[in-house]
């Protein structure tokens, strides 16, 4: 069966994967509540859609940090995509770089960065997610990695101090990959053990961030970033975008969903705020790009579309949410996504 919208895949994934792993993809921490949120909430907003405007066709394309992509629906960095497919990260590359948008690759990636890099080809738009190491000489080295890649930004996660409570992942004793399967950006540094070498800092602290900014002429983005003080305080630092995110709810259970949490940083600064969590739909895009979102990410999706089709499933999840996305500008009345305004939607209780 084709399937015909994200949902669909997810099914599909559910009937391929063995249990251990798609609970890893699915799940979340504590009572996920966080991870149902993020989707309850997009369909909280509705839209208020403009007519008889006329417009002949869409314009999808957007830039970040100077490169242009087809539309503003990022890949986000997940970790192991060979858990669900045996061409892992270098199948989603190829798929990525198809639909002209941008990769985030996880440090925690079963492909090492390099050759998820030559897997996307010169066109693939390639960022790299970095947990900050508590060996500075760590971290410096996985930095050199990403740019000798090729990689044009750096994502910094600072939604986990500490690693979220997953409770799935306990049931299912799922704490280390299955043998074959490696952190493979880990390799040969010091203290590499496989996932285990991924450290979480407790300390982390904006001078992480200021040291990171001093070792690399990439654009840092924060991502798990939620307060709007703190999006002030990133600015301050010398960041260059911010990904809005509660982690797709693996992290801090009951924080705010993160749709809810774009307007407010997106009114407090003037640098790219994208978003992820809980994305299925192109209306959701078009509610994210009305709250002040550049872009979005989706994160399961890809999992989902990789899991049931490889290759071609990401690429079919991403050109199901551009098919959807043009439709919803279509039908909202907005020839471009500049067009799309805050007065497009509202929120109801449900
Ligand atoms: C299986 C899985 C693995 C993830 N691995 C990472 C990771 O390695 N680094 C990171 O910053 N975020 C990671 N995330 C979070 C995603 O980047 C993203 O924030 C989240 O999945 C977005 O929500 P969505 O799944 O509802 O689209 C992971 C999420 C999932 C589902
Ligand atoms: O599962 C995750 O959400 C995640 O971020 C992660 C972190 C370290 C290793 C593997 C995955």
């Amino acid at each position: 069966m084709m399937p015909f919208s994200v949902r669909e895949f997810e099914a599909l994934a559910r009937d391929r994967l063995p249990r251990y792993a798609y609970d890893f993809i699915a799940g979340g921490a504590d009572d996920e509540v966080t991870v149902r949120a993020n989707e309850q909430a997009f369909a909280r907003l509705r839209l208020l859609p403009r007519v008889l405007r006329g417009q002949p066709g869409r314009d999808l394309g957007t830039t970040l940090f100077g490169a242009g992509i087809t539309m503003p629906v990022l890949l986000s960095p997940t970790a192991f995509h060979r858990l669900a497919d045996p061409a892992g990260e270098q199948a989603t590359a190829r798929a990525a770089a198809k639909a002209g948008t941008v990769l985030i690759a996880s440090m925690a990636s079963t492909v090492p960065i390099g050759d998820i890099a030559t897997a996307g080809g010169a066109d693939l738009v390639l960022w790299f997610q970095l947990y900050i190491q508590p060996d500075q000489a760590v971290t410096d080295a996985l930095v050199k990695r990403a740019e000798d890649a090729g990689c044009r930004a750096l994502v910094v996660t600072v939604d986990s101090p500490v690693l979220g409570w997953r409770q799935r992942d306990h049931h299912n004793e799922f704490h280390d990959l299955p043998a074959g399967l490696y952190c493979e950006n880990m390799r040969g540094l010091a203290g590499d053990s496989g996932v285990r070498s991924i450290a979480m800092v407790p300390e982390l602290s904006w001078e992480h961030i200021d040291r990171l900014r001093q070792t690399t002429e990439l654009p840092i983005v924060l991502k798990g970033l939620m307060h709007p003080a703190d999006a002030v305080t990133a600015v301050e630092h010398g960041v260059s975008g911010l990904l809005v995110s509660n982690h797709g709810g693996r992290q801090l259970d009951t924080a705010v969903a993160a749709i809810d949490a774009v307007a407010d940083v997106a009114a407090a600064v003037d640098i790219p705020v994208l978003m992820d969590g809980g994305v299925r739909r192109g209306t959701d895009v078009v509610k994210a790009l009305a709250l002040g979102a550049h872009a979005v990410g989706i994160g399961r999706p890809v999992l989902w579309g990789l899991a049931a089709r490889g290759e071609e499933g990401v690429l079919d999840v991403l050109e199901l949410l551009r098919g959807e996305l043009d439709r919803a500008l279509a039908l909202t009345g907005c020839a471009s996504v500049r067009q799309v305004t805050s007065d497009l939607v509202r929120e109801v209780r449900c």
